[in-house]
């Protein structure tokens, strides 16, 4: 596996058990290999982001592990553990349930509606139990979410951009949202995200997608919370921006007013690459 870190020489973290393991994974659409032999192992409560340009090939992967894909032609071998959790860019919370019934959908026990409630007050909507989904803004919805996720306990929660319709702020609270409930459960998490800075902040092992294979894999060797001001911040940011073929002129962060993400960027075309937009004339 090439491994890009730049400057960086984070050490791995110590060996953990395996929450996750892909052997030679290959996944295919008609005669495409999207997936081309991934071997990749996440330790049990590791939290892994995995970056990459648009189409390269991360919800596949995640979708892989999730055993989403059924009907996907492709090999290889995937170990996952038991209970695992999905959360994705829209929150999928069904309309007709109240908030407390949505989070709780499928969990067995006398006690899950005490359970839910517990979750819901983690995530900071305490006393929306009998909500109406469309009753919660954006990034609520996002939180209940996260507490369907949580209520099951899980071994392993799999996010596929899960802020990625959230405005830059209501994101950031979500980050702290997430990375406090994360130190608080201790789940292994994959975070499938293009958003480099979201990466360096929440995560504590990077990966990088490139033609179907793992190009990166970084360990971020610093202390939590972090501060995207932190130099060693700016140094993981721009190594993990040339790994993806993003230069900086100046390796400036504004956390606000992220610079462009490579998904933002124009495609040869020139048109931007990330997912088309369906209001937009020109898709
Ligand atoms: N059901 C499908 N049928 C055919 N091709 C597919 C299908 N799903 C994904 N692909 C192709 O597989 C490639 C990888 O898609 P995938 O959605 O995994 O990429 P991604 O890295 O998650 O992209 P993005 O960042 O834009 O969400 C793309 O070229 C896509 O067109």
């Amino acid at each position: 596996m090439a491994t890009h870190t730049g400057g960086l020489t984070a050490p791995r973290p110590a060996v953990r058990a395996a929450a996750v393991r892909t052997t030679r994974l290959v996944r295919s659409f008609g005669d495409r290999d999207v997936l081309k032999g991934i071997d990749l192992t996440l330790g049990q409560g590791e939290f892994t982001a995995l970056l990459g340009r648009s189409g390269s090939g991360k919800s596949t992967l995640l979708r892989a592990v999730a055993r989403l894909d059924h009907g996907v032609a492709g090999s290889g071998e995937l170990h996952v553990p038991e209970r695992v959790s999905l959360s994705f860019q829209d929150s999928r919370l069904l309309p007709w349930l109240r908030v407390l019934d949505n989070v709780v959908l499928g969990v067995r026990g006398r006690d899950a509606k005490e359970r839910g409630a517990k979750a819901l007050a983690e995530v900071g909507l305490e006393g929306r139990e009998r909500s109406w989904p469309h009753e919660l803004s954006g990034g609520e919805q996002q939180r209940a979410a996260l507490a369907r996720a949580l209520v099951r306990d899980p071994e392993l929660l799999l996010a596929d951009e899960p802020f990625g319709a959230l405005d830059a702020l209501t994101r950031i609270r979500m980050h702290d949202l997430l990375r406090e409930l994360y130190e608080r459960h201790r789940p292994a998490v994959l975070l499938v995200t293009h958003d480099v800075d979201e990466a360096v902040e929440l995560a504590d092992r990077v990966l990088v997608l490139e033609d179907g294979r793992i190009a990166v894999d970084l360990a971020v060797d610093l202390p939590t919370p972090r501060s995207r001001r932190d130099p060693r911040f700016q140094e993981y940011r721009d190594t993990l921006l040339a790994a993806l073929g993003v230069h900086q002129p100046d390796g400036s962060a504004d956390p606000v007013h992220p610079d462009p993400q490579p998904a933002d960027l124009p495609a040869p075309g020139g048109r931007p690459l990330k997912d088309k937009d369906p209001h937009d004339p020109q898709d």
